[in-house]
């Protein structure tokens, strides 16, 4: 049997970091695997075409759930990233850490070591930002951070309209204060996307240290007592690991994965026939996941990217990029938005995602016309979810429960937050150019339930799942995690991605999560330690 000091289970934005970490160290031999394929598919490098990916499925998995009530009878559905890259390579690119408060209210709850100021030397660390230099921000980190190189008419309305009902411009949401409207900066890099593959794998594969699979799937983790000894796969090839396995399959594989290993809830394990090998019940508890509600307004003129993909106008924007690196595909798509406090809560409870064209749901058809859709989405949901197993078998898909909106009070949020997109659509700058609201229906605001009915009908994932295998301090009794990512209960085993989140941060989840898988490197590695 093969043997490694290390096995990474995930090649996405966490697995990248950490292996890439990892093999910095000559003496080691890491393995890390990923069910997906390599990072090919050239729709994949090229910003704007993100969406041309998750279209066509391959490098994409969607989770799907039970129908809902509270999605009016809709089942909640999860895509993500299936392929190297994981998540940072099908992802909108948007580059944001949430606010200093979330990683203080972890810090708060008794997880020693990761208060904001704790956390913000790794952030700086990874970044190589190309505009911004201080405090907050690094230059000299392998993920490039860069400001847009264009920008839709939409998109600049959309930011003029905001401030005309009192939002300020925020030129960095990363920064000291998150609040306010502006453009998103991106993990690019001249033009193409910079994904953790590209910034932390491509260099870190040249090391002969580092063994990547790809196109395998690891089905458990294997145990010599409480020890992880290894993992095994989904053909039956085991490998055997001499130091650590760390899990960074993402927040609804790495529960997955315990469970199948014997590590979750003992009593729901023994009723499926799996041997217990730890009783840690919070595995695949407090699913969080942000979703978005959406406001569309049809425009007057042909203005927006609605058909820019196909016949002449992709030829052009094709050459144009091919010859500058300059244009539309060098668009994230998602280019603008911002973050608003919509409950007096002190701090921003909503964010805007606006693209330059009317967006159909996962579950709707495409809306044959020019438009812009504005999408406010919570940032910090009570409603919570669960990912269990069904069955021992490892081919058989999770129980996948995400809990969207079953607490009343993140469906007032939402309407909250498509009240405002609302006004925003109605002020001077955008008003301008829109011929109808398409969405929702023009009067349905003066109906609450019929609000509230519209959020429930429409609401949508973000694709931020979190939480399924919480750090949390000694004695929590949903804790997964010690502070520094070991699974409690048992050695040589670690999750490392964005299942660690204790609760969500307020903003997208890809640099978090890699600040998180930084962090853990670390710790790995012996070069920190938050425990003496
Ligand atoms: C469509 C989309 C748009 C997004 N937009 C943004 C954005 O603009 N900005 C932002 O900050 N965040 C965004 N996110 C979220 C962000 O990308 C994720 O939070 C982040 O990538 C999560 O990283 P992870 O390491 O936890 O998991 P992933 O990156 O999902 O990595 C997990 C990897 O593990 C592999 N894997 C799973 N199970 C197994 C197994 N059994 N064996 C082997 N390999 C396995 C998967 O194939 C995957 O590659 C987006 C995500 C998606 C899907």
């Amino acid at each position: 049997m093969e043997a490694y000091d290390y096995i990474v289970v995930g090649g996405g934005s966490s697995g990248c970091v950490m292996a890439a970490r990892l093999a910095e160290d000559p003496g080691t031999r890491i393995l890390l695997i990923e069910s997906g394929r390599r990072d090919t598919n050239r729709w994949i490098h090229i910003p704007a075409t993100f969406f041309k990916v998750l279209q066509a499925g391959r490098d994409v998995i969607a989770y799907i759930g039970e129908p809902s009530p509270d999605l009016n009878g809709r089942p909640a559905i999860v895509p993500q990233g299936h392929v190297i890259g994981g998540g940072s390579s099908v992802n909108a690119m948007l580059y944001v850490r949430g606010q200093a408060q979330d990683y203080d209210g972890w810090a708060q709850s008794g997880l020693r070591g990761w208060s904001y100021q704790d956390v913000l030397p790794a952030f700086r660390d990874l970044e190589c930002n190309m505009v911004h230099s201080d405090e907050f921000h690094g230059t000299d980190g392998e993920l490039n951070v860069s400001e847009k190189r264009y920008g839709h008419p939409l998109s600049w309305a959309f930011i003029r309209a905001a401030q005309e009902t009192g939002l300020p411009y925020n030129p960095d949401f990363n920064g000291r204060v998150q609040e306010g409207v502006g453009f998103y900066q991106v993990t690019t890099k001249e033009g193409r996307r910079w994904s953790a593959a590209q910034a932390f794998l491509r260099k870190a594969e040249k090391n002969p240290n580092l063994r990547i699979l790809t196109e395998s799937r690891v089905a458990r983790v294997s145990f010599e007592g409480k020890r992880a000894a290894g993992v095994v796969m989904e053909d039956g090839t085991a490998f055997k690991c001499m130091g650590e396995v760390i899990l960074c399959a993402g927040a609804i594989e790495s529960p997955r994965l315990l469970q199948l290993s014997g590590v979750g809830n003992a009593a729901e394990l023994s009723a499926l026939g799996i041997e217990v090998v730890h009783d840690l019940p919070g595995v695949g508890e407090n699913y969080q996941d942000h979703l978005e509600s959406t406001v569309q307004g049809e425009t007057i003129e042909p203005i927006s990217i609605y058909k820019q993909d196909v016949g002449i106008a992709a030829v052009r924007h094709m050459l144009q990029y091919m010859a500058s690196r300059t244009g539309l595909l060098t668009s994230n798509v998602v280019e603008c938005g911002g973050f608003a406090d919509l409950s007096d809560a002190g701090l921003p409870d909503i964010q805007f995602h606006v693209l330059p064209f009317m967006v159909p749901g996962l579950d709707r058809d495409p809306i044959e016309a020019h438009g812009i859709a504005i999408g406010p989405c919570f940032l910090r949901p009570r409603s919570r979810g669960s990912v269990k197993l069904r069955a021992a078998d490892p081919k058989e898909p999770a129980l996948f429960d995400a809990g969207a909106l079953r607490d009343p009070y993140d469906v007032d949020l939402l309407v909250r937050g498509v009240r405002k997109s609302i006004e925003i659509l109605e002020a001077p700058s955008l008003a301008k150019l829109i011929k109808r609201r398409h969405l929702p229906e023009p009067g349905l605001e003066n109906d609450e339930d019929g609000m509230r009915s519209y959020v429930r009908q429409t609401a949508k994932t973000v694709f931020h799942p979190a939480g399924t295998c919480a750090m949390g301090p000694d004695g929590d009794r949903r804790a997964v995690l010690d502070n520094e990512l070991r699974v409690r209960g048992v050695k040589g085993l670690r999750v490392c991605d964005a299942s660690a989140m204790p609760t969500l941060i307020s903003g997208n989840t890809n640099a978090p999560t890699m600040m998180i898988a930084e962090r853990a490197s670390r710790f790995v590695r012996g070069k920190e330690s938050l425990n003496g």
